[in-house]
């Protein structure tokens, strides 16, 4: 089988800074794959090199055989970003968001057409948002929130999405409906990559985990990656643990 996302001996600076070095992997069509790591270990670099917004030093990233760039030119890539990257007070509605999905999609009028409506209302249906399609963004829950922008990647027609910390500040429903949602788009061939700090959902949202310290420590089952050294050597400490005391 194909991997739909294929990256090789990828490094990237900043400067002075090494965000990422050497880093290989594979992700395959049709799975959920957790990606692990405390603050700075890089993992929003990896999505935007993924997604060729920054560009790397060494090595390269293959996209269902495109390059990043193209890959997110074509709409291949659908991405959700972590909450403070965003301006919720921005006027836009729920709808408008989510119709930004169908951009790549739409015709030389650059205006949205029939099949672009019918597309965006699927897709809020899908993520249980219909009845808040006329809201600003800003005023829905974090939950809501994090569902508008999976919206957005439904709508785009989006085989790959890419989630950075959806559970940042959503309570555990959102979190639960978050999960079944990501669990139903990987089962419909989708490939699905989530960076979370929650490490407790791991094992129902996730077929695979990676570590990253700037490296990938590791790839493969969720339980392994769950083990405590796996957990010290990534963390330098075991949260799971930390979490119990506290
Ligand atoms: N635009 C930038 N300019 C300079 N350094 C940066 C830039 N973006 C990230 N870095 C640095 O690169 C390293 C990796 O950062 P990155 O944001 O990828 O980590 P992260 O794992 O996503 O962290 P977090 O969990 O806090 O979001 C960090 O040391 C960070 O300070």
């Amino acid at each position: 089988m194909t991997a739909a996302i294929e990256v090789s001996g990828l490094s990237v600076r900043y400067g002075e800074i090494r965000a990422l070095e050497d880093v290989d992997l594979k992700l395959d069509a049709g799975r959920v794959t957790g990606l692990i790591g405390m603050n700075g270990s890089g993992k929003s670099t990896l999505f935007k090199a993924m997604m060729g917004i920054v560009r790397p030093d060494q090595g390269e990233v293959r996209i269902a055989g495109r390059t990043a760039a193209e890959a997110r030119k074509h709409g291949t890539i659908a991405y959700v970003p972590q909450s403070e990257d965003v301006d919720w007070n921005f006027p836009v509605s729920v709808h408008d968001v989510v119709m930004m999905g169908r951009y790549s999609h739409l015709g030389w009028t650059r205006r949205p057409g029939r099949a672009d409506r019918v597309a965006v209302a699927e897709a809020l249906d899908r993520v249980e948002l219909s009845e808040y399609a006329g809201r600003q963004i800003g005023q829905l829950s974090g939950g809501q929130r994090r569902r508008a922008f999976v919206a957005r990647g439904i709508a785009q027609e989006a085989g790959i999405l890419f989630l950075d910390e959806p559970f940042a500040g959503v309570d555990k429903r959102s979190e639960a409906t978050i999960v079944r949602l990501l669990r139903e788009l990987a089962a419909d061939g989708r490939t699905i990559l989530v960076s979370t700090h929650d490490l407790h959902a791991l094992p129902e949202l996730a077929d695979e985990a990676i570590l990253l310290l700037r490296r990938i420590l590791f790839q493969g089952s969720v339980s392994e990656a769950l083990r405590p050294e796996s957990l010290a050597r990534c963390f330098g400490l075991d949260p799971l643990e930390q979490d119990a005391v506290s």
